[in-house]
């Protein structure tokens, strides 16, 4: 059975119905989390479940009368959840669901049922009750992350929005015309000033407009499309149809995954704490009859992933007459193969309110093109924003990579995690399988881990989430179920134990750091046998993070073509931390390994000298024309100097290749550049040469420029001489902002 499905099987069901209606205060309600044992067994609180909770009879529903009422900015908020308790505080505000595929769960794919093609035995049905949210104000504001120290850099980030009578962006949270109580709220959650996609959105949709969105993952996205939405429900409220048998909700937010809806659930929850508006949330693998009565006591705001809400929908128990808002969050997901059967019932629904009448609104850190051109069909006259490049990867998450194989990684991913000292770290593998041992390994190994799939139970996965989130694990083990969306504070680490089939899943996994301007970093296990095919796309990302104008196709494909010369071949990365500050970080580096007593490090002075040019995105032509200026002319040799002492020569041979020969110590390491723009005459030339020449390290680039050598030598003076001549990889040879290529061992 697919997990967001229920059965009515005529279970008998005894519910008791809440005592109070009014002033909207749950009794009973605990505080911190219950075990979950408990939380199954149907008696976990005042209120009475006695039966299968999930398999009830529709005539069993008790009866709720909501009177539709004009709202107002105050009122009780939550109109009494009353039944159950001895349970909340617990803000789960993470998490990621997943539709299955079989054992395979990488993201965009086809909408199969988990078990079924796996032959796997079903999963034991659930009948879990989540726990209440808490109305607790601390925990309430205090789920999200802080703003970073690049968080005044999304100022500089370039912004396009196309359509028709664009509104203009708003300045600041104060001007954007929202009440008072919801600025308050906005206050309250430590917003000072808005991101750029707020800045945009929030114009566009209380201009009434339907919009497309895409912007980096960690920008806000959510409070993008949640205030004005919440600002608009409350400044020109409808009246809350609400009878016996269904609810008529006034914003519906999709989402492809459990603890995504669970999170976005807490954010307008948030936003709106206070006020009249009602949110619910309705996901799979929870109890479905618990779900359906918290629904028909009414909602404004629904919050829910597809299946559960088509089975509410189904089931007459939800219908779409008076929607103002359907939000697809994770929009370009949605419309994918795997859910847009669902998104298209939904849509194509007797009561959906017409295209048009309604505002839809999409939100996504990627939009592929093609779904770009499907969703117009679902919007009306609508507006494109784009934040920085669409599908572009998070700036401030440095990313790594580590050439593999199968065979390497789980010691190299304890060498990480050991090298951490603790930091959260969320490592993302392909099978539900791997997941398992993987947390196994690592816990018995003494790294506190838990991990999140589609295999677990919900109530499981909720748990894992939480203990995470608390710290009381900190590494956590995920499939692609926790690859988009979710917002967990300080996690420094995404390991990608296995890469994923998709760019774009790629940029949402390791947008789970480096949020809101805080850095992060994420590193990669590519093993060529099974990543090449996403080389190309990797290296697209990699660039537009360096700031290096992406190459044309030819060149692309050129390089994807040496990349299928030698599955040795593996793209990686030297990340700038401060793409400015290139020479800092080169100085910071170099320093510390003469610290640690690098002796041939002693003649090797870094200095501002002209030579060592940073690399900005902006000097990049400047760099190319002082590259050419300072380059020796072919056939001629030139000597870098630095603090009075020759440290290489330089050669430019006159097949257009750069030699450097580095004089380090007694040693003397050839490294020769070649530029990634090769002929097949260079190709067999080089191979020829690196036959003769087994000791030197080969680089292909597509910039050689000599600073380019200073890491070069950093990374071998690492790797202490002794891996040579196998390159070369050295993750913490951290600054620079050029894409290199290694090895080259098997060209
Ligand atoms: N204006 C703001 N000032 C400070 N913090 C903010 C602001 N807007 C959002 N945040 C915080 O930033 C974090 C990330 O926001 P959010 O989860 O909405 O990002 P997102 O763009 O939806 O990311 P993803 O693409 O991963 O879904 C949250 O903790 C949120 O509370």
């Amino acid at each position: 059975m697919e997990d967001d499905q229920w059965v009515d099987d005529g279970s008998p069901v005894v519910f008791q119905a809440p005592t109070s209606l009014d002033g909207g205060r749950s009794f009973g309600r605990g505080r911190g989390f219950i075990p979950l044992e408990k939380a199954v067994s149907n008696n976990n609180g005042p209120g009475n479940f006695s039966a299968a909770d999930d398999d009830w009879k529709d005539s069993d529903v008790p009866s709720f009368s909501v009177n539709s009422r004009r709202d107002n900015d105050f009122g009780g908020e939550g109109r009494g959840r009353g039944g159950r308790g001895g349970r909340g505080g617990f803000s789960r505000d993470e998490g990621g669901g997943y539709r299955g595929q079989n054992n395979n769960e990488n993201g965009r794919g086809f909408k199969t049922r988990e078990n079924e093609s796996t032959g796997d035995p079903p999963k034991p049905q659930e009948r879990y009750i989540p726990p209440e949210p808490s109305n607790d104000e601390a925990t309430i504001f205090g789920g999200g992350i802080s703003c970073g120290i690049n968080f005044d850099k999304y100022d500089n980030i370039q912004v396009k929005v196309s359509g028709e009578n664009v509104p203009p962006p708003i300045d600041s949270f104060e001007t954007a015309g929202l009440r008072p109580f919801v600025l308050s709220n906005v206050k309250k959650s430590g917003y000072t000033k808005p991101t750029p996609v707020q800045k945009h959105a929030l114009p566009v949709i209380m201009a009434g407009r339907d919009l497309m969105a895409c912007a980096q993952t960690g920008s806000g996205k959510t409070a993008a499309f949640l205030l004005p939405i919440i600002n608009t429900l409350l400044s020109d409220p409808k009246d809350l149809v609400v009878t016996q048998q269904h609810c008529e909700p006034h914003a519906v937010i999709i989402s492809p995954t459990r603890e995504l809806t669970l999170q976005i659930f807490h954010e307008a929850r948030k936003f709106s704490h206070g006020s009249i508006i009602k949110t619910v949330v309705a996901y799979g693998g929870t109890s479905a009859y618990h779900q359906a009565l918290d629904v028909m006591k009414g909602c404004h705001i629904l919050v829910a992933t597809p299946g559960r809400l088509l089975d509410f929908v189904n089931r007459g128990r939800i219908t779409f007459s008076s929607l103002r808002f359907l939000i697809l969050d994770e929009g370009d997901r949605m419309l994918d193969m795997g859910f847009l059967p669902d998104i298209e019932q939904i849509m194509g629904h007797p009561t959906m309110v017409p295209n048009g009448e309604r505002q839809t609104l999409m939100f996504s850190a990627t939009f592929p093109e093609d779904v770009q051109r499907l969703a117009g069909k679902f919007l009306h006259n609508y507006l494109f924003l784009a934040v920085g490049i669409v599908g572009g990867a998070c700036s401030d998450v440095e990313q790594r990579f580590h050439l593999v194989t199968k065979f390497e990684k789980r010691s190299k991913l304890m060498d990480l995690i050991s090298q951490g000292g603790g930091e959260k770290t969320l490592v993302f593998v392909e099978t539900k399988r791997t997941a398992d041992f993987l947390a196994t390994y690592l816990s018995e190994h003494e790294f506190p881990t838990t991990s999140i799939h589609g295999d677990r139970l919900q109530r499981e996965r909720e748990l894992a989430l939480c203990d995470f989130k608390m710290g009381r694990m900190y590494v956590l083990v995920a499939t692609a179920v926790a690859a988009r969306g979710l917002d967990i504070k300080n996690v420094s680490h995404v390991v990608n134990y296995d890469l994923p089939k998709s760019i774009d899943e790629y940029v949402h996994r390791i947008g789970r750091t480096g949020r809101v301007g805080n850095r992060g970093k994420a590193t990669s296990f590519y093993d060529p046998e099974f990543d090449a095919p996403l080389a190309k796309q990797l290296l697209k990302i990699l660039q537009q993070e360096v700031g290096v104008s992406v190459g044309s196709d030819e060149e692309i494909l050129h390089e994807l073509e040496l990349t299928k010369v030698s599955t040795r071949w593996v793209p990686w990365l030297l990340m700038t931390e401060h793409r400015e500050g290139c020479l800092v970080a080169i100085t910071q580096f170099l320093q510390q390994y003469k610290r640690e007593g690098a002796k041939f490090l002693d003649p090797f002075v870094i200095s501002d000298e002209t030579w060592v040019q940073c690399f900005t995105p902006e000097s990049k032509r400047a760099s190319k024309q002082w590259k050419y200026a300072h380059s020796p002319p072919p056939g001629k040799v030139k000597t870098i100097f630095s603090a009075g002492m020759i440290i290489a020569t330089v050669f430019w041979d006159s097949k257009g290749v750069l030699h450097l020969d580095f004089l380090a110590g007694q040693k003397t390491i050839n490294v020769h550049y070649y530029s990634t723009l090769l002929n097949e005459k260079m190709k067999l030339a080089i191979r020829s040469e690196q036959r003769k020449r087994q000791d030197s390290v080969y680089f292909l680039q597509d910039n050689a420029c000599p600073h380019t050598a200073i890491l070069t030598m950093a990374a071998l003076l690492k790797l202490k001489w002794d891996v040579l001549p196998h390159l070369v990889y050295s993750p913490d040879v951290a600054p620079s902002d050029y894409h290199l290529f290694g090895p080259m061992k098997g060209f």
